[in-house]
């Protein structure tokens, strides 16, 4: 398909960064950040975010750089590890010292390198099978901090970013991809289509960032309200558009947001992307042949 490792690690980038601006634009999101609002962020913008998102472009280009026809392996995990350390620096840099991306740059980091480590194509069950796999290594430079995921991982015996990443990404594969697409089967505006993609994501993770905000009370009432709003028919439904205001409203009272939440949104828009771009690719490469 794409041939060189240049022209693809951008292709690969540019969509990474792509699928970060659209779940920033994408609006209404309940607690996030969002066009309209900063929703439970007193420190961020939709600016912020943006600026943030295309900061990350040579973090995600040097991923895929390094993961290139590359196998599976220690140095590998430990190679991306450092570019990744190294891009949260950038978004640091970016925005003033605010963690806009640190998820998303976990998640999309594992899932570019390990489409570059098979540029010829696997499906995306494979695609977050590897990623996963390759976040099962042990990062030996990693400095153990403490973080606010791993505050609510003790305290709730939850598995956050990493239990995430490691099983293959259950959410992105089961639960999120599933529901873009069912959503769009239904003929509903795109729109709407990854608001109960967000939905979905919402009533089933684990959030970190929920449980160390808001605590476990917090969690459960934003898993039963957006369950409730998947049972009223999705977003596109006049109950399950009055019910997503309340999980806004809910997320607020709580001075909560489901940041883990939208960065497996933005990885499953990720994936999509890249989905699509196989496609055009080989309907463009056909269109050459039959010339
Ligand atoms: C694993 C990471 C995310 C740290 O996780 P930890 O839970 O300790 O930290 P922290 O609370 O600071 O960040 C967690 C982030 O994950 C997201 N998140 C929260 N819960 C979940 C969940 N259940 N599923 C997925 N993402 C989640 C949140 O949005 C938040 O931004 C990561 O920063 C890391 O270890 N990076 C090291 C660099 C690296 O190895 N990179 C490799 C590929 S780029
Ligand atoms: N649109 C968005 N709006 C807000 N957060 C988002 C958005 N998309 C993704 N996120 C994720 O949410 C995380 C921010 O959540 P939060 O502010 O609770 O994290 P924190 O920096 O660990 O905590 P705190 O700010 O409470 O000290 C980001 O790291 C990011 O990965």
């Amino acid at each position: 398909m794409f041939l060189e490792k240049q022209e693809f690690s951008l292709h690969l980038a540019n969509l990474a960064v792509k699928s970060l601006i659209e779940e920033a634009e994408l609006t209404p999101k309940p607690g996030l950040v969002d066009k309209d609002n900063s929703g439970s962020h007193s420190d961020m913008t939709f600016k912020t975010m943006i600026q943030s998102a295309e900061a990350l472009e040579p973090t995600f280009r040097g991923i895929a750089e390094a993961s290139f026809k590359h196998d599976l392996s220690q140095e590998l995990r430990e190679e991306i590890a450092a570019i990744g350390r190294r891009g949260e620096f950038e978004m640091l840099e970016a925005t003033g010292g605010i963690n806009t991306h640190k998820g998303a740059i976990w998640a999309l980091g594992l899932l570019v390198s390990s489409i570059a480590m098979n540029p010829d194509g696997s499906s995306l069950n494979k695609i977050a099978f590897t990623a996963g796999e390759l976040a099962r290594f042990s990062d030996r430079n990693l400095t153990e901090q403490m973080t606010n995921g791993k505050r609510a991982k003790d305290r709730y015996g939850v598995n956050g970013a990493k239990g995430e990443a490691q099983q293959g990404f259950p959410h992105l594969i089961k639960v999120a991809l599933p529901e873009l697409f069912t959503s769009r089967n239904r003929g509903i505006e795109e729109n709407h289509c990854r608001i109960n993609a967000l939905v979905a994501l919402m009533a089933s993770v684990d959030d970190t960032c929920i449980l160390h905000r808001g605590g476990a009370e917090a969690l459960s009432c934003t898993k039963s309200l957006a369950a409730e709003i998947l049972a009223s028919g999705g977003v596109s439904t006049k109950q399950g558009w009055k019910l997503l205001g309340r999980l806004d409203q809910s997320m607020r009272k709580y001075n909560a947001s489901p940041g883990g939440s939208a960065d497996l949104l933005a990885a499953a828009l990720f994936l999509d992307f890249f989905q699509q771009s196989r496609t055009q690719m080989t309907q463009k490469q056909q269109l050459l042949l039959n010339y």
